[in-house]
């Protein structure tokens, strides 16, 4: 099994750029997190690597091929997107059916087993189908299809909390059994922390963190105390955002603490959860993105 290579890849609709220069290898049989702001591009992305629109520049290769018009290579990968593709007359059952036939392969078993464990009625007319359901309908396919590289964009739009529980159980059962990547876009970040081996972050158009998600926890601090010690003890650190307090100031940190600078008494340090890591990380105008 070979790797998805992304070079030079840029996209532009009109005079907006959305993608710049994007250089990416999407490794086989492992999980990521794809996260980016409202607008940053994820889509745009997922679209270009599955052949629905094309780049303007660049190319993606997949199992050594360029991708564009490759129907070979295009049945390695499935792409749940936000699109909904069906007839809005077609059964549930229908659609199972011919997204079997178009792949050539599908685990039936799970698609029924999934979908009496998320009450989706395989009669039903796709028209019919609620937000969630038209989301659950494509994740089911998702999960059995048997591709090499499945691209979920928002996978757990409108789903309740109970349904996204067992969407990640499901994901994670079927990992186990048949090892293959998983690239998930959310902006429920804490949700898929657990899950994913590799964070990619899109913004300004670049991926700007490709790492494992051990790594990108572990750069991440904050750093908590009176304002005027907390900021003695981060001048010089990738300080990439701050909350205040009155006197009380967090530095959020990403990267290397100064291992020789000693720690005030008055300030404690402690490792941030992913999603104020992504908050922090992109909510400035320009980020700086040190090792
Ligand atoms: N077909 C299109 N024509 C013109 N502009 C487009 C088109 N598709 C996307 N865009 C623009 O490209 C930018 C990126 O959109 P995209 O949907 O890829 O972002 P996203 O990261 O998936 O966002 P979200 O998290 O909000 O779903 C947006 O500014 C969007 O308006």
């Amino acid at each position: 099994m070979d790797s998805i290579k992304i070079a030079h890849l840029s996209k532009s609709f009109g005079q907006q750029a959305v993608l710049t220069d994007i250089n990416l290898t999407i490794e086989p049989q492992t999980i990521y997190g794809l996260l980016g702001r409202n607008g940053a591009g994820k889509s745009t992305l997922f679209n270009i690597i599955s052949d629905r629109i094309p780049a303007t520049s660049g190319e993606v290769v997949i199992e050594g091929q360029n991708n564009v018009n490759n129907d070979r290579v295009l049945n390695r990968i499935y792409l749940m997107g936000e699109r909904n593709l069906y007839p809005s007359r077609m059964r549930v059952s229908d659609i199972f059916q011919t997204t079997a036939a178009l792949y050539g392969r599908m685990d039936m078993d799970l698609v029924h087993q999934l979908s009496s464990q998320f009450g989706l009625n395989i009669r039903t007319r796709f028209a019919k189908l609620s937000t969630g359901y038209r989301s659950i309908l494509k994740l089911i396919i998702g999960l059995a299809v048997d591709v090499d590289y499945v691209f979920f964009d928002e996978p757990t739009l409108g789903l309740d909390a109970n349904h996204r529980e067992l969407f990640y159980s499901a994901l994670m059962d079927s990992y186990a059994k048949r090892p293959r990547t998983f690239v998930i876009s959310t902006h429920l970040i804490e949700e898929i922390a657990n899950m994913v081996e590799r964070v990619l972050v899109l913004q300004e158009h670049h991926i700007t963190i490709d790492e494992t998600t051990e790594k990108v926890l572990n750069k991440g601090y904050s750093i908590t105390g009176p304002t005027a010690d907390v900021t003695a003890y981060t001048a010089g650190l990738n300080v990439i955002g701050h909350d205040q307090l009155g006197n009380l100031r967090v530095d959020y940190v990403y990267g290397q603490l100064n291992g020789s600078r000693p720690i005030p008494d008055t300030v404690s340090i402690s490792h941030i959860d992913l999603q104020k890591l992504f908050v922090n990380l992109t909510s400035q105008e320009v980020a700086t993105f040190e090792n």
